[in-house]
């Protein structure tokens, strides 16, 4: 559901995995497109796509019948899509996120969402999360990632559905360590953007990534997740890729913020999704709700709202109290 970049190329995964998917997206060019002439190239340029794909703007031709579900629009907008498609879905679906945000005004995660807009178990919810940049993965260029689901065998039966020769799923139950590093590495990479487009060099990046590592597991934690969990590819691994690939929508975004556009300046140039901006506020709230520190997402937040400079955000950074590295 959802026919952007990720949603598109996901299906590709689950074609090459050797499954038939029918895509539902919202413009019938882009729907047309892909029946017709095998591409979405609004998203993936001249990527050829599998013939098992097909895709309508009708979502109960989309939904009706069939066993998963796969979701892939903005964060902000799943809660709205989800109350119109929910009559539509299979009672034994099992419903997935691809998403990596959190929703505003709620402070909920993904699956939070799913399960409190549908009423589904938590058992037939799952997530997907993990480094995995769009444009990469459609060039079949090799990448592991997480599946996660409370329920063991969920997240075992999505990882069988979608392992192919170039994407290689792992499996966790930590589905709140895995959202979590999901939403919050897009605010580190827009940190990181922005330090790139002030000119900065590797060093703060390194810095950045790891204090926003540092900043990442404190909230997970307290939210209950497993510290392990952000070591691993949905933590590290994923905050790794978005910080510093030049692919990356809120890296991209931080950069020209960084060299002095506005927000809305830099939302009109930015086409695609880039969940930070949005989710950045709603991740600091939550955090203030379970009283984990988050500096650097204080800052962007600060910086998004035009309450600090992107001048400024270095020093404001430095000038905290020094404190030891493990606490
Ligand atoms: N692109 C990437 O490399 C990756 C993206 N993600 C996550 O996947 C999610 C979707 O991202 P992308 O597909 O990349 O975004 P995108 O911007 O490329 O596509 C979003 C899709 O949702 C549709 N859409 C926009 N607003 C909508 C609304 N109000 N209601 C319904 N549909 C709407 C758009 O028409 C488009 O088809 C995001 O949460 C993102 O963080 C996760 C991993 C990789
Ligand atoms: O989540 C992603 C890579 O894992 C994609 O990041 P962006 O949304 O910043 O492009």
């Amino acid at each position: 559901m959802g026919c952007g970049s990720w949603g598109t190329t996901f299906a590709q995964v689950v074609a090459h995995a050797g499954h038939n998917v029918m895509m539902w997206g919202r413009r019938q060019e882009v729907v047309d497109e892909i029946n017709t002439r095998h591409q979405n190239s609004d998203y993936l340029g001249d990527i050829a796509l599998s013939d098992r794909i097909r895709a309508t703007t009708d979502p109960s031709e989309a939904l009706a019948g069939r066993p998963i579900v796969i979701l892939a629009v903005p964060a902000q907008s799943l809660r709205a899509q989800l109350e119109i498609w929910k009559p539509q879905l299979r009672h034994d679906a099992i419903l997935v996120s691809l998403m990596k945000g959190v929703e505003r005004g709620t402070h909920l995660r993904m699956s939070q969402v799913i399960v409190e807009a549908t009423g589904w178990p938590e058992e037939q919810v799952a997530v997907v999360s993990g480094p995995n940049l769009a444009m990469e993965i459609a060039q079949r260029q090799p990448c592991a990632t997480v599946v996660a689901s409370r329920s063991e065998a969920t997240a075992e039966l999505l990882a069988h559905a979608t392992a192919n020769s170039y994407f290689r799923p792992y499996t966790n139950t930590d589905v709140i360590g895995v959202e979590l590093g999901g939403a919050v590495k897009n605010v580190i990479a827009l940190a990181c953007g922005i330090a790139e487009g002030r000119g900065l060099g590797d060093n703060s990046k390194a810095s950045l990534i790891t204090r926003g590592l540092a900043e990442t597991t404190r909230l997970a934690v307290a939210m209950g997740a497993d510290p392990q969990t952000m070591s691993g590819l949905a933590g590290l691994g994923d905050l790794v890729a978005t910080c510093a690939s030049p692919l990356s929508r809120n890296h991209s975004v931080g950069v020209l913020l960084g060299k002095g556009l506005s927000l809305e300046e830099v939302v009109a140039k930015t086409k695609q999704t880039a969940e930070g901006v949005k989710s950045s506020a709603a991740i600091l709230q939550l955090a203030a709700s379970v009283g984990a520190d988050m500096p650097i997402t204080e800052a962007v937040v600060a910086v998004i709202a035009g309450k600090l400079s992107v001048e400024d955000l270095a020093d404001l950074l430095l000038s905290r109290a020094r404190k030891s590295e493990n606490k």
